[in-house]
Order: C-alpha cells, then structure tokens, then sequence
C-alpha cells in the first residue's frame, strides 16, 4: 500500500453515529444507548478534550436553590430577552423546563456540583439571568460536565463488556476528522473521514447520525475556541442539502485576554463579573453605566451604590449593568477603547482585587487566577486584568427541528453549538451547558428512533473512492499553504465582519473571500498522512470558508443591529427584521440566502411578558398573532450570492 492508497479504508457501522464528543454529543451517546442501539462516537480530538471542557462558569437551570422565586418561566423570559426576540421559542420553551432535569440528572451520573450552605446545588450569578442560576464547579464546570458524562459511558460499556458484547453497542473513536457525510435519496446513510494519527480511512455505515461539533471560532485570529472549531459540522450539513439558520450572530464575549499577544483571547469567565468584579477604563471610571440600552433600563442599577447593594440584595436592588448581555458589554468595551480611554494593549481594566478578599477570589475563582499568573504574570487578587472582546460562539447553526433535533435531511440531527435557533441573536453566558444536555438528550432519543425504523444502509465503493480522491487531492495540488490561507481568512472576517459591521465593508469581505475561494481549491500540503497538520488543515479550510461566506452574506442582508451582530449603518433594531429568518443553504456550490418567518410565540408564552416590554421589539398586531408556519408563509424570500 503506498502512503496516499485510496482504498485502504476500515469499514465500520452502527444504528447511530454521533460526531463530536463534547457535552452534545456525549449527552446524545448515552440517550441512543439506552434506547438500545448500537453507537459510534467520533471525535477529533482526543476524548475528553472537546470545548466543553473549557467552559467555566456554569450551567444555567432554573432551580431555585439560591432565589427560590426562579422557575423556567423567568429563565424562559430571561433568554428570549438575551435573544432579542429572535430565538426559536419552542426551543427555549424546551430549554428552560427540562435544563433543572438535566441538572439533577448528572448528580446521578456522579457529577459533584458546588452546594449552598443547606447542602444544595450552589448557583452563581450571571449576565442576563435575572437570579442566580448558574450549577458551578468552580470555574471549571465544563471539565466536570465533560468526566461525568465519559464515566457514565465508561459504566455503559462495562455493562456491555459484562455480557460479553464490549464494544459492540457503544464505542468511541478520538483523533478521527470526518470530512464527508453520505446521503442517498434526501437521507443521511453514513461518514467518511480519516484518522489523524495514521492518515487511514474510516467509512462508517449509519441510518441516523447526530451532528454535535460544536462551533466556527477558528476562523477568527482572536478567539477563545481551540483549533478545532472550523464550523466542520455547519458545512458537512450543508453539503448534504441541510439548512442553517441565522449565520451572522456570532457572540464576541466582551472578556478575553488581551497581554500578551501569544495569550490573546483566551476567555476570562464572566463569572469574574458575576462575583463582583467591575470594568473600568484608563481613566478609572466605572463606565457601564454609560451603556444601559434603553430596554434595559429598569433591570439595571444607574447607580453603582445600587449596584453593589444588590450582590446581598438582589430582591430590593437592580443588577449592575456588568452583567448585562455579552453583546452589550463587549460593544461598550469596544467603545471605550475606540474612543481612546483604552489600557496600553487596547483593552479595558476587569478589576476584583479591590472589591473581594483574596481567599475570596482563590476559591471562586481558581482557574483565573492560575490562567493571569502563568500566562501573564498579574495576580488577580492583587491587580486589575486586562481584557477586550475575543470571538467566543455562533448563535447561527443547524436549521433543527425544536423538538426532535432532526434537520431538514432525513436521518441527520444537530444539537449544541452546532444547532441554530435556541439563543436568536446572542446566547446567554451559562445557557450553552445546559442547552446542550437538554437538546443533546433529545437529539439522541429521536435519533434511536429513526434508526429504529430504518434498514441498515450500504455504502458503495464508488462513493468511498470519490470522497477518498476528495481527500487527497491537497497533496497533488500546487498552491499555498494552508496555514498562510487560513491567517487570510482570519483577517478577512477579523478586520470586515467583526463586532462593528457596515454594509461596504462586508461587500468587500465577500469580494474578497471570493478570491480566496479557487486559492482554497488549489491548496497543498505536503509529507505523509500521518499526523500532517497541513493537511489536516488544508480539509478544514473549505469548511471555514463556507461559513464565513454564510456569515458575510447574512451579515450584509441584515440591516439592523441586534445582539451579535452590530451594523454601524444601520443601528438600533427593527421590528420587521425581528420576524425574519436568515437560512443559507448550498446549490451548484455557492451559498444561497432565504428569508423565512420567524415562528411567533404561542399566546401562553407571550403571556409571560408585560406589553409594555414586547412593545420594544414587536410590532402591535403580533402580540396577539398565533404561530407561522414558515413552509406556507408567502412572504419568504431568497437572494443568491456569487
Ligand atoms: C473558554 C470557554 C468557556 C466557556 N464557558 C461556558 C460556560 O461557563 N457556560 C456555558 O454554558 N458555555 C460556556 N462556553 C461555551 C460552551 O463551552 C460551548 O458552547 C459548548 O461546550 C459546546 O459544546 P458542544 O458539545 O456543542 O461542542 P464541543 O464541546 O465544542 O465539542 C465538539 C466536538 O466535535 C468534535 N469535532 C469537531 N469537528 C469534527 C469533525 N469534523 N469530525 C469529528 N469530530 C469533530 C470535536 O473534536 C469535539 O469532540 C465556553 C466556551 C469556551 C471556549
């Protein structure tokens, strides 16, 4: 067999292959195995690296341990408004009333939570939640979500192994990219990819296969994602005919790491805020309170004597406005600086040292001080950090079914990052832990159950051949280097489509990400197949790229500001738009944009909010409207792009 051999290929099958082993994926794994079949799970990382592991300040659920007066009504309300309105109600609808389940149920699983002093599961403040509400271990929840849910896997195959079958039902492949999903007929019937550590081929035969890659960061430079977030899940669902929705709300959380450059980006928690942390800027001064949005106004303190009254009295006080949504803060952020009252490397100061003890910030707060003392030599206990925004999530993702998960390709689902639709246009910090449980569950349970009614796929030899050729073709190739390739993208959608949007300069993006386009087809790499990041890198591009077109195009369509997405032609938000999905698709190769209706919210729902507030984001004759179907609205639209 020669090193590029196109068919040197482990076949493989399952009832329910579920690609990426974060916490959407894990979460998937265990629901389609208890349903009794037979799963793959494929990451490409190591297992037990995925992005999960880095979340940090919690898991959002409506539990009332802390505020008894939460329920999923108020953090149902709490997320529409993060959303702006946009969000797919049924699935926050969903979201708020199954996250506590999903909770309680990792207690069960082994997780060991923080407790309140009555034995409780501890919750922490967090942007936009109107109560305490995040489930926290520490500032590092994501790593024990992540080894809770590996453990209940792990207890699952030994299960497995006890009646003779280990492996059989449920079995993990890390290190392995897939880079092709094959369809047949409108239905998914199976993937292709390679592992990364010997170049080898993987086809897996699967009549259900559940998407959970989580998200696009990397084609951002200053990003708190890791390498692997090039949006591979976002384009191997558009490449099998499925939808995604609302591609140009990307979240810049307003706190990364600013010193050094080689640490640029990397997150600092929110939870630093919700502890009593505040922002100031190079003058000293306080300047949140400058930045209330007017539908804000009466949650959020004008005062910081209020504002500090509430971290003990939050019944009599409103919250500071720290804690406001992430698009707000970082937007404020971006202000500050732009208009020169920035820190010396073009932040702003998060300062806690002067308002908590140190032990207090120590034990709340143990990863942050570790991550600003070995990565930037500032203790946190003694100093202010500094921090500006870093490109964090896609509130954009996979068109999905609210209830089962299912995308508009029969046999494929989505849930957690990679899933469009929960958060509207901006996600709530603490919502994404719990949305993937709560979805990932659910995109598990539907997927056992289509495949329980489906026959067992074939894949044939021709198709294999052709997605093996695909792979391969980098190396025959006589064009630039991947690595330089992706800094131009970065800097493309870094200095064009970024936190401040205006419509000429996202034409030019598009101009200029359609001359990167026939540079990405000629790519090259060079060496082996075995661990060769180049050429790793080289198959990621075109996935990056597609979503970065996707988002440009979005971006330029929409001309309005609204949560993560900011047009400095066009600010404010406008109710019309508010109605409208943005759904790109793929035809004869190029992204094609559509309009489609929002689905509005059932009267019950709509019900929880005072008119008063809706009036803010919603036309008068909506409040009373029932729901649209989008699939019979005549008033959907499409534009094509180059
Ligand atoms: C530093 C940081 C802190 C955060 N803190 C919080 C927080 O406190 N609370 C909160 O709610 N959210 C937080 N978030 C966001 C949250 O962690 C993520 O949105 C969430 O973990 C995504 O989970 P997921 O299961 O969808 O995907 P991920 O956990 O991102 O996992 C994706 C998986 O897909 C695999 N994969 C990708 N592409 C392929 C492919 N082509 N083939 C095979 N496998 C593939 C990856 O290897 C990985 O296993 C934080 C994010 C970061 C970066």
């Amino acid at each position: 067999m020669s090193d590029n051999d196109i068919n040197d290929v482990e076949h493989l099958a399952c009832d329910v292959l579920i690609i990426g082993a974060g916490g959407a994926g894990l979460r998937a794994a265990v629901e389609a195995r208890l349903a009794g079949k037979s799963v793959i799970v494929i990451s490409k990382s190591l297992f037990g690296k995925a992005h999960t592991v880095m979340a940090e300040g919690g898991a959002a659920a409506a539990m009332g341990n802390v505020n008894a007066n939460d329920n999923w009504q108020v953090h149902f309300r709490d997320t529409m408004r993060g959303g702006k309105f946009l969000n797919n109600y049924r699935m926050a609808e969903l979201h708020a009333q199954e996250a506590p389940d999903r909770i309680w149920e990792l207690e069960t699983y082994g997780a060991l939570f923080d407790r309140t002093a009555d034995g409780k599961i501890s919750q922490r403040n967090f942007g936009g939640h109107e109560y305490p509400r995040l489930a926290h271990v520490g500032d590092r929840t994501g790593l024990e979500l992540i080894r809770t849910l590996q453990q209940k896997l792990v207890s699952l195959q030994q299960d497995d192994e006890a009646a003779g079958e280990a492996e059989e039902r449920l079995r993990i492949i890390d290190e392995t990219t897939i880079t092709e999903l094959f369809t047949d007929g409108g239905a998914v019937k199976g993937a292709f990819g390679y592992r990364r550590g010997t170049g080898r081929f993987t086809a897996i035969a699967a009549p259900a296969i559940v998407l959970a890659t989580g998200g696009i960061g990397r084609s951002f430079k200053v990003t708190s994602n890791s390498w692997e977030y090039t949006g591979d899940g976002h384009a191997l669902a558009m490449r099998a005919g499925a939808s995604l929705i609302n591609m140009e709300f990307i979240q810049f959380h307003p706190t990364g790491m600013v010193w050094p450059p080689s640490v640029r980006g990397i997150l600092v928690t929110e939870s630093v805020r919700g502890d009593g942390g505040v922002l100031k800027n190079s003058e000293g001064k306080r300047f949140m309170f400058d930045y209330i949005p007017e539908v804000f106004k009466a949650q959020y303190a004008d005062n910081p004597e209020e504002a500090d009254r509430w971290y003990t009295d939050p019944d009599n006080n409103r919250r500071p406005p720290e804690l406001l949504p992430r698009d707000e803060v970082a937007r404020a952020i971006n202000s500050e600086v732009k208009e020169g009252r920035g820190t010396e490397h073009g932040g702003v100061y998060l300062d806690i040292a002067s308002r908590r003890s140190a032990d207090y910030i120590r034990e709340r707060l143990p990863s942050m001080h570790h991550q600003f003392k070995e990565l930037a030599d500032v203790d946190i206990t003694a100093e202010p950090m500094e921090v500006g925004p870093t490109c964090h999530y896609i509130m954009g993702g996979i068109e999905v079914d609210p209830d089962t998960a299912a995308s508009s390709v029969a046999g494929l689902f989505a849930a957690g990052e990679v899933s469009g639709g929960m958060h509207g246009s901006n996600r709530l910090g603490g919502n994404s832990l719990s949305d993937l449980l709560v979805f990932g569950k659910r995109a598990g349970e539907y997927a056992a159950a289509h495949a329980s009614a489906a026959e067992p796929p074939k894949l044939t030899d021709e198709e294999i051949a052709a997605a093996s050729e695909d792979a391969l073709r980098p190396f025959g190739n006589d064009g630039e280097n991947p690595f330089a390739l992706q800094d131009a993208m970065q800097a493309i959608n870094g200095r064009l489509v970024g936190i401040i949007r205006r419509a000429g300069e996202l034409e030019e993006a598009l101009t200029e990400l359609a001359a990167l386009k026939s540079r990405i087809d000629n790519v090259t790499a060079a060496g082996g197949r075995a661990y060769n990041p180049g050429w790793h890198l080289a198959l990621d591009l075109r996935n990056m790229y597609v979503c970065s077109v996707a988002t440009a195009m979005a971006a330029l369509e929409r001309d309005e500001s609204r949560g993560g997405h900011t047009r400095e032609d066009a600010p404010g938000m406008n109710p019309e738009w508010r109605k409208t999905n943005l759904v790109a698709t793929l035809a004869d190769g190029g992204v094609r944009l559509a309009r489609q209706p929002v689905p509005t919210m059932t009267p019950e729902l709509l019900g929880l909010f005072e008119t008063t507030e809706l009036s803010k984001y919603m036309t008068p004759e909506e409040y009373g409207s029932s729901t649209t179907d989008p699939s019979t609205d005549p008033s959907t639209t499409t534009v094509e792009d180059a």
